[in-house]
């Protein structure tokens, strides 16, 4: 089995709604993203030859997977007002609405499987909220 890896970071900030701690408060993170992919074969001949795909189209979706949360605020849809919502929108200020709690477990399977519908076959997910702290996300072998 082969298995490649492409990573990117974005900066963004987030809070966890109905979480008591600071991380109730809005804080920033460098999110670094790492996706790998799987496979058991090599591309035989032409300009793929002895590859699973070529590292600048993995690292070309990853990196804009990443670049879509890249100085945003991230927002879980429905935990802020709708008139402070559009007080920030209005003032200029890159939102993002995600349908999920914005953890690093969450974010790991979302990027799991936005990767999987761009065709890719994806091994695992991973998702560092800081330089110590990650989440993973892989599907389980089904027997
Ligand atoms: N399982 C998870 N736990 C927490 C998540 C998460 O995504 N998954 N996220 C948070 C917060 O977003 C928080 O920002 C990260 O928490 P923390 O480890 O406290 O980060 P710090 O680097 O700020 O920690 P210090 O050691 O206090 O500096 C919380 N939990
Ligand atoms: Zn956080």
């Amino acid at each position: 089995m082969y298995i490649l890896k492409a990573e990117h970071s974005f900066d963004s900030a987030h809070f966890l709604a109905n979480y008591e701690g600071k991380c109730s408060n809005i804080h920033g993170h460098r999110w670094r993203v790492i996706i790998e992919v799987q496979s058991e074969n090599l591309i035989d001949g032409g300009q793929l030859d002895g590859m699973v795909i070529d590292f600048g189209d993995l690292k070309k979706d990853v990196r804009a997977l990443a670049d879509s949360y890249d100085h945003a605020f991230i927002i879980q849809k429905g935990t802020m007002r709708k008139e402070t919502l559009e007080c920030i929108i209005e003032d200029g200020f890159k939102i993002v609405e995600v349908e999920f709690r914005p953890t690093a477990e969450n974010f790991a399977a979302f990027f799991f499987k936005t990767m999987e519908e761009k065709g890719y076959n994806v091994k695992r997910a991973t998702v560092y909220e800081t330089p110590t702290n990650s989440a993973t996300y892989e599907k389980s072998e089904v027997k």
